[in-house]
């Protein structure tokens, strides 16, 4: 078998992988990425992309609906066709020509089908056809094969065909009914999306919903999810599920209770997409994330060749966050490749450390709810003296103006040693592009002082911060009344 020798090789084209060849080859290398399935991956055609379409509509009836004099102009419901119609253009009806023309663009070579690696620096790559090829990286061999979703062990479930994230953001019919289980983000989105499409939709989770936010970003959110008709049962998990013989799902509540959907989604977190990539190779384990520095390279002696990048890794499962690691990555190879230094230190060039500290998410739920950094519980774990402060966003007249009845709160983690902000939830309408402020703060480690100085434009929901700053109090005028 003819070898193909390159500077880099990448497996797994998402969203991370292409940032990875994109990064790689800007530093001057020649780079090749691997893809079985189709190049953008999950976000593009099964996650981030349709899901966000299938929110926005209901997001945009349910805000003009809140203002007088439009809402008199809403007459009717979602156009659940139109909804979907727009969902399917935005995948690009699950084509990828556009991402290939991109890669073709920058310069990457694309080899389409499924890579493993084969020892030290060699990827061998079987072709849909069955052709196998056999590629070596003269520099490094990047892993980015994302993650898939994780079945709970619950009798049955396998075999009652249950949806998982894929076909609940590609599916062509809204189901009648719906049975979410999980209330993380995967099943607190969807839940949203489809109760405003018109499903009847019942969630339940085992823990609270959107656990790992503030407890307030749950509170609210359970709330909206209830106001468009989702039936929210926490601490609740199934026992057993199965079809019956009208091929209606069936639920097994503990202590005989049943809940009868068409569908059910499951939606319990991800596993590493690293089962069946070759890892065992190279003496690492399949089917675990895969442990990185903060350049991305994996940590384990005799591999500095290799890298991982994105959800496979384990460290923050958000596009943004891997193709933030994708560019450290490739800028670490490149720079690696020219025997050029490599800026390491916490906050360098060539290092993801805002994975540990300052991770941005915008769960798009109804009301959304957005966070970066630390919650108060986080930060405490950590052993962070810190001090919350927390605000009604329906005390901001930019909140009112948006919108007459506005729900929602926002606060800040302040860590009293630093007098900086480490943490900041921000739940509502809306509130999703205050979020990169506080990301901008906490990862500028801006002292609260200075803060006061960044005045926020008038009548903006952004003036929450100087309600926030009032209510932690200024600095050197603590006797002020
Ligand atoms: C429903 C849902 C909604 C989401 N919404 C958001 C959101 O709004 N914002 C956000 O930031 N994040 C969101 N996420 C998370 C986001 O989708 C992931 O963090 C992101 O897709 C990870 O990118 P990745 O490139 O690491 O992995 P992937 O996108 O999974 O890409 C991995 C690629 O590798 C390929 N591959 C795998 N194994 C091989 C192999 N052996 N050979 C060749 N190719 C291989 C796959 O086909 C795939 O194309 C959402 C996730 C879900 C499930
Ligand atoms: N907007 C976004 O950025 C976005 C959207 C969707 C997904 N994502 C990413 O995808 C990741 C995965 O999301 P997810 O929601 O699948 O996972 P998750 O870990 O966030 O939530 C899993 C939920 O399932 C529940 N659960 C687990 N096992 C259960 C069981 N047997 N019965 C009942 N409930 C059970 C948990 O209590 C939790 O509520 C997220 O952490 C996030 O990184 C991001």
């Amino acid at each position: 078998m003819e070898t193909t020798i390159t500077d880099v090789i990448v497996i797994g084209a998402g969203a991370v992988g292409e940032n990875v060849v994109d990064r790689a080859i800007a530093g001057g290398l020649e780079a090749i990425v691997v893809e079985h399935e189709l190049v953008g991956g999950e976000c593009s055609y099964w996650a981030c992309e349709p899901s966000k379409t299938l929110l926005r509509s209901g997001a945009a009836l349910r805000a003009a609906q809140r203002v007088p004099g439009a809402a008199e102009a809403v007459t009717g419901g979602l156009d659940a066709d139109a909804v979907l119609a727009r969902r399917d253009a935005r995948v690009g009806d699950w084509d990828d020509t556009g991402q290939i023309r991109w890669l073709d663009g920058i310069g990457a070579t694309l080899v389409r089908g499924h890579g493993v690696l084969a020892g030290e620096r060699r990827v061998r790559v079987t072709a849909p056809g069955g052709d196998e090829a056999l590629l070596e990286a003269r520099h490094a061999v990047v892993v980015a094969t994302g993650s898939t979703p994780r079945l709970p062990d619950i009798d049955g479930l396998a075999l009652a065909r249950p949806w998982t994230s894929r076909e609940a953001t590609s599916a062509e019919r809204v189901p009648e009914r719906l049975a979410i289980i999980g209330g993380g983000v995967v099943g607190c989105e969807l839940a949203a999306a489809w109760a405003s499409l018109g499903s009847e939709v019942t969630l339940l989770t085992r823990s609270g919903i959107l656990s790992k936010f503030e407890p307030f970003a749950g509170e609210l959110v359970t709330a909206g999810l209830r106001s468009l008709g989702v039936d929210v049962r926490t601490d609740c998990s199934p026992d057993a599920v199965r079809r019956d013989a009208v091929d209606a799902v069936v639920l097994a509540l503990p202590g005989g209770a049943e809940v009868v959907a068409d569908e059910v989604l499951v939606a319990t977190g991800r596993r590493a997409g690293s089962e069946d990539v070759g890892l065992e190779t190279v003496g690492l384990a399949p089917g675990d994330w895969i442990d990185v520095d903060d350049t991305m390279r994996v940590r384990a002696d005799g591999l500095g060749w290799l890298y991982a990048a994105g959800d496979v890794t384990g460290r923050a499962l958000f596009t943004h966050q891997g193709k933030y690691q994708a560019r450290a990555a490739g800028d670490a190879i490149a720079a690696r490749a020219a025997g050029a230094p490599v800026d390491d230190a916490p906050w360098g060039a060539h290092v993801a450390t805002a994975d540990h500290a300052a991770v941005p998410r915008v769960a798009f739920t109804e009301p959304e709810a957005a966070m970066v950094g630390l919650t108060a519980a986080e930060a405490a774990r950590r052993g962070i003296r810190t001090r919350v402060v927390d605000y009604d966003l329906g005390w901001v007249a930019g909140a009112t103006d948006r919108a007459d009845g506005y729900e929602g709160r926002a606060n800040l983690v302040v860590d009293e040693d630093r007098r900086v902000v480490v943490g900041a939830t921000f739940v509502g309408q809306d509130v999703a592009e205050l979020l990169h402020a506080a990301t901008i703060a906490v990862v500028g480690e801006v002292p609260i002082e200075r803060l006061w100085h960044a005045v926020p434009a008038f009548p903006t929901i952004s003036e929450v911060w100087l309600r926030l700053l009032e209510g932690y109090g200024r600095p050197g005028h603590e006797g002020a009344a």
